[in-house]
């Protein structure tokens, strides 16, 4: 039989990545000629991934739809500055690795599905030395499918060789909420990540405020509750 599995998202759910975020997403709106934003704002905009948010940065200043040409040559920006940076002031959040050592000592699985760039999630997830603890790391160009699109979580599941109905997802936003609801899946928000409105408007499954809320006995129970 296969394991249990906690999926981890990853921008303001494992790592509180938000001030590098803004950072390379500031140098990006000058290099297009654009104002800085402030972490409000960058609330509003991450979510779905690099590209999605210089163009709702764009778009909020604007009022006109980004140009394909300049929207690519903005996202290389983005990348580039962004991945000079890594790990830069990033930090995993309190209390994450103590759960994450609960769970795997239980015998879970555990794996990261992220709408960053696979390439930039592994390299900051290497640089913070928390590799090796995942079965599998996963982002929008590794199925070419991106969350809210249930596939991204289930595909993750499959590649981590984790079992769909004993999985409970981890997020911080509408996005892993609804992404987790559409695969059937119990989604545990956390209320410190990156969203505009409070997770709990959202109807995740349960809202924790501290990793150390997130107990064997609270993935279980919920595990037993999805499948009745
Ligand atoms: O960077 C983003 O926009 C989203 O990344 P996440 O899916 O890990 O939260
Ligand atoms: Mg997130």
């Amino acid at each position: 039989m296969s394991k249990p599995i906690i999926v981890f998202d990853l921008d303001g759910t494992l790592v509180d990545t938000a001030p590098d975020l803004l950072d390379s997403l500031n140098h990006t709106l000058v290099a297009g000629g654009l104002s800085q934003v402030d972490d409000t704002a960058f609330r509003r905009f991450v979510g779905q991934g690099g590209r999605v948010m210089i163009e709702r940065a764009y778009t909020a200043q604007r009022k006109q739809q980004l140009a394909a040409l300049e929207h690519d040559r903005l996202h290389d920006i983005f990348l580039d500055h962004y991945t000079l940076n890594i790990p830069g002031r990033s930090q995993p959040y309190p209390g994450v690795i103590a759960a994450m050592d609960r769970f795997a000592s239980a015998g879970y699985l555990l794996a990261v599905c992220t709408n960053k760039y696979e390439t930039l999630a592994t390299g900051l997830i290497r640089s913070l030395g928390l590799s090796e603890r995942f079965a599998a790391i996963t982002g929008p160009e590794t199925f070419g499918i991106r969350k809210p699109d249930p596939r991204h979580l289930t595909e993750t599941i499959a590649k981590a060789g984790g079992d769909v109905t004993r999985a409970v997802m981890v997020g911080d936003s509408v996005t892993d909420i609804d992404t987790a609801k559409a695969a059937g899946i119990p989604v545990v928000a956390v209320d410190f990540g990156y969203t505009d409105r409070h997770v709990s408007e959202y109807e995740p499954s349960v809202v924790i405020s501290h990793y150390d809320e997130l107990t064997l006995g609270m993935a279980q129970k919920l595990i037993e509750a999805a499948s009745r």
